[in-house]
């Protein structure tokens, strides 16, 4: 059969362009760890943590096309075989008291000196008006956050989930590769000032990032932190540059760069256990990390962040935020209200 099983459209930062990745029959394969992403050419999307209900996918790319901008798309895309994968589940409330359920929860574990940094995250469920497809939210998007990263996935495994991400996880060809330090957030202004704890809670992940590069080469450059802008948000970034002598080794460095501080926390393991065990809900693919992978020999990895995932009825939204011992409830909150607005402006 010449049908379409799975898609990914993607628009990269400062871009016009968009590329489709077309898997034509079949599922998009399993993988069971970032490790086996080794070799692999095509489109990846991966969850926070894989497991049987949540695996890393990648989709094959039978066909790839380019299109100047994201409105040409829109014409390309058989929409009913869009949306006729969407999964359909019950809507599951997130409430504020939930929330403060697993802040109070996390704060504790940081202020006993077991984790340095947690990163909390929650999610919420909007409605979706009928008539408002995949592919025009994908265009919005496109239209609204250029210097972001915009992604529409569609899976029978993983459903249908769309990104404006600022963040990068690995991106590179050839020997030249890089990856990014980016956590503190603000509202966006001409001047931005950063509190310590946000400075802290950058530098965890840049200090993570450099120990993991220490691994894999004694070619790098870090640059930052300085303050970036993602939609209506601004973040501090510090920018990692380095030289990979061989790429063979690239699956296993993405195996040790994911989950960052940036979206887990510290020590890594036992904080994505803890975010596992303790979180009230399934982040399922939100804070992993999607992009073409050796696509014309070139990586772009980001990491799923201002997503949702789209039902027919209804549209669930996801954000978080780093929490250290001297995090404020009421402050973590808005922060992940002003997140959640990257994806609910696309609907206003
Ligand atoms: C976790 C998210 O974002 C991450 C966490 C940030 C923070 O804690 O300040 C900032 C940028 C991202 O690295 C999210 O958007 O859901």
């Amino acid at each position: 059969m010449n049908e379409t099983t799975a898609f990914a459209i993607y628009r990269l930062p400062h871009q016009q362009q968009c590329v489709l990745v077309d898997q034509i029959g079949g599922l998009p394969r399993e993988l069971p760890s970032c490790a086996e992403l080794c070799g692999c050419e095509g489109f990846v999307m991966a969850p926070f943590a894989p497991s049987a209900d949540c695996p890393i996918l990648l989709l094959r790319p039978d066909r790839v096309y380019t299109f100047a901008c994201a409105d040409h798309v829109k014409a390309l895309i058989p929409v009913d075989s869009v949306e006729n994968i969407e999964s359909q589940i019950e809507p599951q409330p997130f409430s504020h008291a939930d929330y403060q359920v697993d802040f109070a929860n996390f704060h504790e574990h940081l202020v006993n000196g077991e984790f340095s940094k947690l990163v909390l995250s929650r999610s919420v469920d909007i409605k979706r008006k009928p008539g408002l497809t995949a592919i025009s939210l994908f265009a919005e998007a496109c239209r609204r956050y250029p210097r972001v990263m915009v992604a529409l996935v569609s899976t029978p495994q993983a459903g249908t989930w769309l990104t404006a991400t600022p963040e990068i996880l690995l991106s590179g060809s050839g020997r030249f590769w890089q990856t990014m330090a980016l956590a503190g957030t603000m509202p966006y202004s001409d001047k931005v000032r950063w509190s310590d704890k946000n400075i802290q809670e950058q530098r965890y992940v840049a200090t993570y990032v450099t120990e993991v590069l220490e691994h894999y080469t004694s070619d790098f450059t870090e640059h930052g932190p300085r303050t970036v802008r993602a939609a209506h948000l601004a973040h501090l970034r510090s920018d990692f540059h380095f030289t990979l002598s061989n790429t063979d080794r690239v699956g296993e460095l993405i195996q040790a760069l994911h989950p960052t501080p940036a979206v887990c926390g510290l020590p890594k393991d036992e904080a994505r256990q803890f975010i596992l065990a303790n979180e009230h809900h399934d982040r399922r693919y939100y804070s992993g990390f999607m992009g073409p992978l050796s696509l014309h020999d070139t990586t772009h990895l980001y990491v799923t962040l201002r997503c949702m995932q789209l039902f027919n009825s209804h549209c669930r939204l996801y954000a978080g935020g780093g929490i250290l011992p001297e995090s404020n409830e009421q402050l973590e909150w808005q922060e992940t209200e002003a997140k959640l607005d990257t994806m609910r402006r696309l609907f206003q």
